[in-house]
């Protein structure tokens, strides 16, 4: 089976420096050859003619937001990749997706995964969020489309480091702490980043050394790009933002006390002993039924009962990705471990529905309202993050 191209959504706010960073990567080998799908907003087809490299592998949609407007149209160019790629009139190995400065990358994603012919063909390899070291934080004070890019990033780029003051990036660095602790962040110095920084972020369906999947479920705000973790234990205890029998090298960012940074909050939870399929299952439909919406981004290792090793799974929104297999996990070690990045959910009601997660079975109709559909099910209940 020819395996699934691997493709990139570059997002970032009007600005922040996404073609300048595009305009780099389309020249790193570790991308190998790289088709580059822009959009126009607007009439200028700015982008389009800021990319220098590639030409005959840009391909330009019509004019509107990748996000919306044209989903049909993204598909439609995709496939048109796909027809240019078999008739051999293109050679590419891989496929970024440059957004608008305001597109949500969520439903770019749904158009990958819905669509049965894209779903064969293409894969999320990541999303890979730019922000601009001087304007971002007023820009994410704004715009909750920004905070959206920021909290479903699987790296974070910030960008125009040149601009700002020590004291300016340690703050924005705090902030997208707040906002995003599990994604790698590094800084691009007018566009450049290492090579191969940004690529196989681990996303990709395909299985997945232990390793790659800790650091991708997230190694803590770093940069450059964390390190491989070392002790696959010692990373996954340290992620925990609940109490672990383990000691927490890397813990959880605080709750951001920012007002409107509190409206995105992550929560997660550790588990030593396997989960029962029924548990995870009930638990994943139930958040997904009660807060889909509002879920920007789930990750997690899973180790099921009765399974040798656990898997990967991954979510923006309602939609998950295929559940990847985990290689190399340490034998004995059933530890499972999701993180859950959520807007206009109080904390305590996502730490209420991953505490289903210790459930040993599917809860019966009075235990599953104490536990919690009272609170998920409730929106009023759903105020400033906590
Ligand atoms: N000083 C400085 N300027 C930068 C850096 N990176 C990008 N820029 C500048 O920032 C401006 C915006 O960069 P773009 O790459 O066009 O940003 P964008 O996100 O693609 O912009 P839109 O497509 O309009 O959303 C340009 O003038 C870039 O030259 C940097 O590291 N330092």
């Amino acid at each position: 089976m020819v395996p699934p191209i691997p493709v990139t959504l570059l997002t970032g706010f009007l600005g922040a420096g996404k073609t300048t960073l595009l305009n780099r990567l389309l020249n790193d080998p570790a991308g190998g050859r790289i088709a580059v799908v822009v959009n126009e907003f607007g009439e200028a087809g700015l982008d389009h003619d800021l990319i220098e490299e590639a030409a005959d592998d840009v391909v330009l949609m019509p004019a509107g937001c990748v996000c919306c407007t044209t989903r049909g149209e993204l598909a439609n160019t995709l496939m048109s990749l796909l027809a240019r790629r078999s008739r051999q009139e293109l050679v590419f190995d891989r496929v970024v997706i440059e957004t608008t400065g305001l597109a949500d990358p969520g439903p770019i994603y749904h158009t990958l995964l819905t669509d049965r012919t894209l779903a064969a063909n293409y894969v999320l390899d990541g999303i890979v969020t730019a922000v601009d070291a001087l304007l971002g934080p007023r820009t994410l004070d704004r715009h909750a489309e920004a905070q959206a890019q920021v909290a479903m990033a699987d790296r974070i780029v910030v960008t125009k480091r040149d601009l700002a003051s020590a004291s300016e990036l340690r703050a924005l660095d705090a902030r997208l702490d707040r906002l995003n602790g599990t994604a790698p962040r590094l800084w691009a110095d007018k566009g450049r980043v290492a090579s191969g920084a940004l690529f196989g972020l681990g996303a990709a369906r395909a299985p997945m050394p232990a390793g790659q999947a800790l650091d991708w479920l997230g190694g803590g705000a770093s940069h450059p790009p964390a390190a491989p973790v070392a002790d696959p234990l010692a990373g996954l205890s340290g992620l925990s933002g609940l109490a672990g029998p383990r000691p927490a090298p890397l813990a959880m960012p605080a709750v951001s006390h920012h007002a409107t940074d509190d409206r995105i909050v992550t929560a997660s939870v550790t588990l030593d002993t396997p989960i029962p399929a029924e548990v995870f299952d009930h638990w994943l439909e139930t958040l997904v039924a009660r807060r889909g919406a509002d879920i920007l981004r789930s990750k997690g290792i899973v180790h099921l009962e009765g399974l040798p090793t656990p898997f990967v799974f991954h979510g923006v929104q309602h939609l998950f990705d295929q559940p990847v297999p985990l290689k190399d996990w340490p034998e004995g070690d059933s530890t499972s471990r999701v993180v859950i990045i959520a807007r206009d959910v109080p904390r305590a009601t996502l730490e209420q529905s991953l505490a289903m997660l210790h459930l040993r079975e599917v809860p019966g109709a009075g235990l599953a309202e104490s536990v919690d559909v009272v609170e998920l099910s409730d929106p009023a209940a759903a105020g400033p993050g906590r």
